[in-house]
């Protein structure tokens, strides 16, 4: 590798790279939402949701979280409220993860049951699973790995249906189902009620990743000692962190998702990425992967977070691979998957 050549977009591509923080629907892009749309209208004409072209204008990225969770709600789960829906937007959030230069991608999701459309829980699992599994088995997709989180939703989930959600889990591990998530709204819930369900799910060999402190309401100090009570394995966001607590998370050398695109944005930090606390954590000895939360909305694809990272703290394409590979310590599957992720870098390396 030439290590003095400055990054450029090409690079930051072309380099293997993990993504372990995408939700699912907020990873799909508007396009592919208005092609859903558009088939939806042209089967009813009097379908009254808004082409999402129109209602997420191209360049508009300005969501907080008091307009983010209605996008849901209001648009998204209207779209993929069909199985042949989810699974076309499924299958073209893996295609952009694997052109993006993604080589190992973790998607979350909270697995729905639409009462409206009679879909269960399961459905919905096992639609998304199977589009993984299509996916996989085209040889040209052979260079992504792709496993699934199951995400809780703080807001809305009581106890009995986290306890639904991570038995799914449990009994799709075989189907690439390699963890458990928290996540939602963190300005609703009370996260101690998932104490016995996290347990239940890292007793199965489930890994354990948890929004955390997203937001100053969610970053009150019960709230984040409760959390790492549940001995999670990777945390995401990590920004309203006291001290003391940031000293235990750097103790354990917890993986951590960070989401700069998403953080600057959706305001969830006080200003630019130059003020991003990833200027913090990546002085410390936690391994970080650099993700997207929800490139459909914030339309920074992976590759764009490690272009910020080179911009905005001055990381050289020697900076970058090491990144990289460090991230490669926290994802949930195997070793071997690890391994092969990490010859992919030592060959990027002599080659690029
Ligand atoms: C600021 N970032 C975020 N913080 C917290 N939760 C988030 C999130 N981005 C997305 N979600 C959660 O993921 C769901 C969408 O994906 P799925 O329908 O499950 O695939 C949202 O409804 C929200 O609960």
């Amino acid at each position: 590798m030439d290590t003095v050549k400055p990054v450029d977009s090409s690079f930051t591509k072309a380099l293997p790279k993990i993504e372990v923080h995408a939700h699912l629907s907020g990873s799909i892009s508007r396009q592919c939402l208005h092609e859903i749309w558009a088939r939806k209208k042209a089967k009813d004409p009097n379908f009254a949701i808004g082409d999402p072209l129109i209602l997420m204008p191209p360049g508009k990225v300005d969501y907080t979280l008091q307009t983010f969770f209605q996008v849901f709600s209001k648009l998204i789960y209207q779209l993929c409220d069909d199985l042949d829906s989810l699974a076309y937007a499924t299958y073209s959030v893996l295609e952009e993860s694997l052109n993006d230069g993604v080589r190992y991608l973790e998607l979350r999701t909270i697995p729905r049951a639409s009462p409206s459309t009679n879909i269960t829980r399961e459905e919905y699992l096992n639609t998304i699973l199977t589009t993984i599994e299509k996916f996989k088995s085209n040889p040209r997709h052979k260079d992504l790995s792709v496993f699934l989180i199951l995400a809780i939703d703080r807001g809305n989930t009581s106890e009995s249906e986290a306890k639904e959600i991570v038995d799914l889990a449990i009994s799709n591990k075989e189907r690439g189902v390699v963890g458990v998530d928290l996540c939602g709204n963190p300005t609703q819930g009370d996260v101690t009620i998932y104490r016995g369900v996290f347990a239940h799910a890292k007793a199965h060999g489930l890994g354990l990743t948890l929004h955390f402190a997203e937001t100053p309401a969610s970053g009150r100090r019960e709230e984040l000692l409760a959390l790492l009570s549940f001995l999670p394995d990777r945390l995401g966001h990590v920004i309203h962190v006291p001290d003391d607590v940031k000293e235990e998370i750097v103790r354990r050398g917890l993986g951590l998702e960070l989401c700069m695109s998403c953080n600057v944005h959706a305001k969830l930090i006080e200003g630019g990425f130059l003020d991003h606390h990833f200027g913090y954590w990546r002085h410390e000895d936690c391994p970080i992967a650099l993700c997207t939360d929800d490139v459909g909305f914030f339309c920074s694809p992976v590759s764009n977070e490690y272009m910020l990272a080179a911009e905005h703290f001055g990381l050289d394409r020697t900076g970058l691979v090491n990144l990289s590979r460090k991230s490669v310590d926290m994802i949930f599957g195997s070793e071997l998957e690890k391994e092969r992720l990490r010859n992919m870098l030592l060959e990027f390396e002599s080659s690029a």
